[in-house]
């Protein structure tokens, strides 16, 4: 059999499930996972390579009404890995109560062959499932319907077996050893995004950036330096903690998820910035990476 390959996109709404998904798919940790919307904001490649086929994953952000310009920027990266997908995989929430008429509109004008996952059945029963999967069906006659578990990777490997009945022939995109095209300094600054999501309320893990201000590999321990970027004054006292215990909590796990992710010993620093408003400037998205 000739050689196979193609994009799949995981596209849907915040919190679905599709950075559980495409770990799970992928075998990795490439995606961040926290209770919280919206924590994705880059679509993020992990592929899986066999000899016979190469299958390019696209973890992306929810889909949301954008109210500032990094939430546009998250929408075109969106938008452009629907409009490259050979295979789009519609990751829906089996409790979602809002009808999801955002993520459809934006998915119109694709002929990419689309897959629904109707996903978390763990916490519901067959009578909803059922009743879900009908409604998909009728909505938009799918060419086919999966009700999962990304969490407890129920169905995955059937949803990897459409995959690979439904890639294109094609010689291979990247290199066969290529897992993803984000680097190293990028997953660090993930695992500490990934902490401000889980340690704090409210708006500030929406209002937080994370740079990498130095990335120095060794062979044994990596020393890494990081920047939080905070809006506000009062951000950054929240984020700093009486004392400094909260950075130190937030210091503390991501040292942890970089240790078992780069299996080295990692010593890491942290510093709090303001950047007022950095979300609305278009200079600063661009120096974080959000403008293509
Ligand atoms: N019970 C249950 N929880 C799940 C399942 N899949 C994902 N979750 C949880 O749902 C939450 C959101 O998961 P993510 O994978 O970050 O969701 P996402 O769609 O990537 O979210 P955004 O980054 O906001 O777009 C996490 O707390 C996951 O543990 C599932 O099959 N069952």
């Amino acid at each position: 059999m000739s050689h196979r390959a193609g994009f799949v996109s995981i596209i849907g709404k915040p919190n679905a499930g599709k950075s559980t998904l495409m770990n799970a798919l992928v075998g990795e940790n490439m995606s961040i996972i926290t209770p919280k919307a919206q924590t994705t904001r880059h679509r993020i490649l992990g592929i899986v390579n066999t000899e016979d086929y190469q299958i390019v994953f696209s973890d992306t952000p929810g889909v949301i009404k954008p109210a500032y310009p990094l939430q546009e920027s998250m929408m075109h990266q969106v938008n452009g890995s629907i409009v490259d997908a050979d295979l789009i995989l519609l990751m829906t929430d089996v409790n979602e109560k809002h009808d999801e008429s955002d993520v459809i509109e934006r998915l119109q004008g694709s002929l990419a062959p689309l897959a629904i996952l109707v996903n978390k059945i763990d916490q519901s029963n067959e009578e909803t499932v059922k009743q879900k999967i009908a409604y998909w069906q009728e909505k938009l006659q799918p060419k086919a319907i999966f009700a999962i578990s990304a969490l407890h990777k129920h169905n995955i490997q059937s949803i990897m077996d459409f995959i690979v009945d439904n890639l294109p022939e094609h010689p291979a995109y990247y290199e066969k050893d290529f897992l993803t095209d984000r680097n190293d300094r990028f997953f660090a600054s993930e695992m500490i995004r990934e902490q401000v999501f889980k340690q704090y309320q409210k708006e500030i893990p929406y209002s937080t950036e994370v740079i990498i201000t130095s990335f120095k590999e060794g062979d044994t321990l990596h020393r890494i330096s990081a920047e939080i970027i905070v809006e506000r004054d009062s951000q950054k006292n929240i984020l700093i903690g009486k004392n400094g215990e909260m950075l130190k909590i937030v210091g503390t796990y991501a040292r942890k998820s970089m240790e078992e992710f780069f299996q080295r010993k990692i010593f890491l620093e942290l510093f709090v910035k303001v950047i007022p408003d950095w979300r609305s400037k278009k200079n600063y998205l661009k120096q974080f990476g959000y403008e293509d």
